[in-house]
């Protein structure tokens, strides 16, 4: 017989390595919501606040190291990143990976993948709804100020994509992970009981974000990881510090070592190295369409290499319309037009860039429009009433303002407001209407990522023929809008215009996406439109497995017919 002393270090021995309490009752989840938007006003309480931690973040250099395993991992291989509104300014420096340190984050996060996988779902839904909670409430301001500070972001940008679409990704995530779970098949034939495993990907997945949205970044990284697989995150240039204080929210809320490995560096290197790996199994990508395309050839070329056939998920550029019919009601349209052209200077994927506007309206719509663009404040992002800022760097800089100077030297356009920049204290581009004859000019087909709008007027009796234009413009597929008081209008553009654009906005502008409402993204060459923020996206980081069991013996191998 075992003495209880006996008993009890047995036990403590089992608790150490690794057995769990088991899941004793199929749990609930706590109500999901959008978080609410905070409005700032002057005068209020988190405007000082927030204000407060922009000049806190903004008063020196911060660092920051690799995360590899857990640990901070330095290289002495340092590069900067610069507030694009005040360019003297360097926010941070950062360290980048080499091929050694890709390597050990590559073992790293197989190892912790391990007992991640093994980690029962509840438990990692609740890591990622704490994630969420810290980044609502006592991180907030510090991510959005670097996300201002970093990405030139106004209080409002900072607020709806670092702090709620952050946030609303990691707790719409937990949300969707439990409806998959719960997804079991539908039949079971007599004495079988047939189930459905949500097993992680084998390997690792290798996410690479942009530098528009933290919040993408976050998600880049946090939906596959809560499902269960481990992450080598290398975030852009151009947002290293809020991404790595996003991930050091996540770390705190009790994300393991070696599931989220974050990783800034070369992405050229980084990449090929990444892709050279037997266990790579998904690229998880936001970015530009040429960067993305490139990767699919690189990943197909190393095919015969992986032990199974890489996920890729890609979410890419936008060259987004708004078509205004006869009957649209042209201050809401022109208002909107304002907002999805020219919020965080147009550096949406899914910024409104090509306006087609019928003769009837144009007047009308032309003058509100130029009115409103000409009024346009613009400025450092520590100042509140600066409706624009800068935009991210000199290459979109230098990019921006030759479409600019294209334009001015075209013929067919003229540019009917803005069209002034300068990059003395900062990366400022004034926002810029081009008016052209030709709807296949460059502005027309391009994707710029810059505050530039290309109009383009239709005589009222070519609303057909113009929406085949809209169609065939460009090669994206990504956000379009319509605005007519006219439901034929609506219906027709609607139909007509199906494979344009994954997300399409009806009187509405075309940006502005939220999870959990519109789920995200686009076709054609905008992307796999696998929809962040939609249980779509967390299915593509899953391998299921079927499960059979028979709970009776089988007493014969004949058939009924046979005997
Ligand atoms: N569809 C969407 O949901 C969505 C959302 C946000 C941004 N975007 C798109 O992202 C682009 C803007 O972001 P960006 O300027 O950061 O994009 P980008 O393509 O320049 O960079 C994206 C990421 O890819 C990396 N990268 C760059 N070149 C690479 C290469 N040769 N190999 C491997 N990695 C490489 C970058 O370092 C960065 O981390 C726009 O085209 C925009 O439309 C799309
Ligand atoms: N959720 C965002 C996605 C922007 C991409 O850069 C929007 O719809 O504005």
């Amino acid at each position: 017989m075992l003495r209880a002393s006996t008993i009890t270090k047995s036990l403590r021995r089992a608790y150490h390595s690794g057995i769990r309490v088991p899941q004793l009752a199929t749990f609930k989840l706590p109500e999901i919501a959008n978080e609410p938007t905070l409005n700032y006003p002057p005068g209020s309480r988190e405007q000082e606040e927030l204000m407060a931690a922009v000049e806190e973040l903004g008063s020196k250099t911060h660092h920051v190291p690799l995360i590899i395993n857990g640990k901070e991992v330095r290289t002495g291989n340092v590069s900067e990143q610069r507030n694009p509104g005040q360019k003297s300014q360097v926010l941070c420096t950062y360290e980048n990976a080499g091929p050694a340190e890709i390597e050990q984050a590559i073992e790293g996060s197989l190892i912790a993948k391990s007992k991640w996988e093994a980690m029962p779902i509840y438990d990692r839904q609740a890591i990622f709804l704490r994630a969420a909670d810290l980044l609502a409430g006592k991180h907030r301001y510090k991510v959005m100020a670097s996300a201002m500070l970093g990405q030139g972001k106004n209080i409002w940008q900072a607020e709806i994509d670092a702090a709620t679409e952050a946030v609303d990704f990691l707790r719409f995530n937990v949300k969707y992970a439990d409806e998959i779970y719960k997804v079991q098949p539908p039949c079971n034939a007599k004495n079988q009981w047939n189930r459905v495993e949500y097993r992680p990907l084998e390997g690792f997945v290798y996410a690479v974000s942009p530098f528009n949205f933290t919040a993408i970044g976050v998600n880049l990284a946090a939906a596959p990881a809560l499902m269960g697989n481990a992450v080598l995150w290398k975030p852009s240039n151009g947002a290293v510090l809020s991404n790595y204080l996003a991930n050091e929210v996540m770390r705190e809320a009790g994300v393991p070592d070696g599931v989220i490995q974050f990783v800034p560096g070369d992405a050229v290197e980084m990449t090929k190295q990444v892709f050279a790996h037997p266990e790579f199994a998904s690229l998880h990508f936001t970015g530009s369409t040429h960067v993305f395309k490139q990767m699919w050839k690189q990943i197909a070329q190393n095919i015969d290499v992986y032990k199974s056939y890489p996920r890729i998920v890609g979410e890419t550029g936008g060259k987004n319309y708004h078509l205004v019919h006869p009957s649209a009601d042209v201050a809401s349209a022109v208002n909107n037009t304002i907002r999805g052209a020219f919020e965080f200077q147009g550096q949406k994927c899914s910024a409104c860039s090509r306006l087609y506007v019928p003769e009837s309206l144009w007047p009308a719509f032309r003058e509100q429009l130029v009115r409103g663009v000409e009024s346009i404040k613009q400025g450092p992002v520590s100042d509140p009433t600066n409706f624009m800022g800068p935009v991210i760097n000199q290459a979109a800089f230098d990019k921006i303002t030759n479409y600019i100077e294209y334009a001015r030297n075209d013929e067919h356009c003229e540019i009917i407001a803005g069209g002034k920049y300068s990059d003395a204290e900062g990366f400022y581009i004034r926002p810029t209407v081009i008016e052209t004859r030709d709807p296949l000019t460059k502005t027309m087909k391009e994707e710029i990522f810059g505050p530039v709008l290309t109009a383009y007027v239709y005589p009222d009796a070519d609303f057909d023929k113009t929406i085949d234009l809209v169609g065939a413009t460009t090669p994206y597929g990504l956000t379009g809008a319509i605005f007519a008081q006219d439901r034929q209008a609506v219906a027709h553009a609607s139909a007509r215009l199906l494979h344009t654009a994954g997300n399409f906005y009806v009187n509405d502008k075309c940006t502005g996406a939220v999870v959990g409402q519109q789920p995200f993204g686009g076709s054609r060459a905008s992307g796999t439109n696998d929809k962040p923020g939609s249980a779509n996206l967390l299915h593509r980081f899953l391998s299921p497995r079927s499960v059979k069991e028979t709970m009776v013996p089988t007493t014969g191998f004949t058939y009924p017919s046979n005997q």
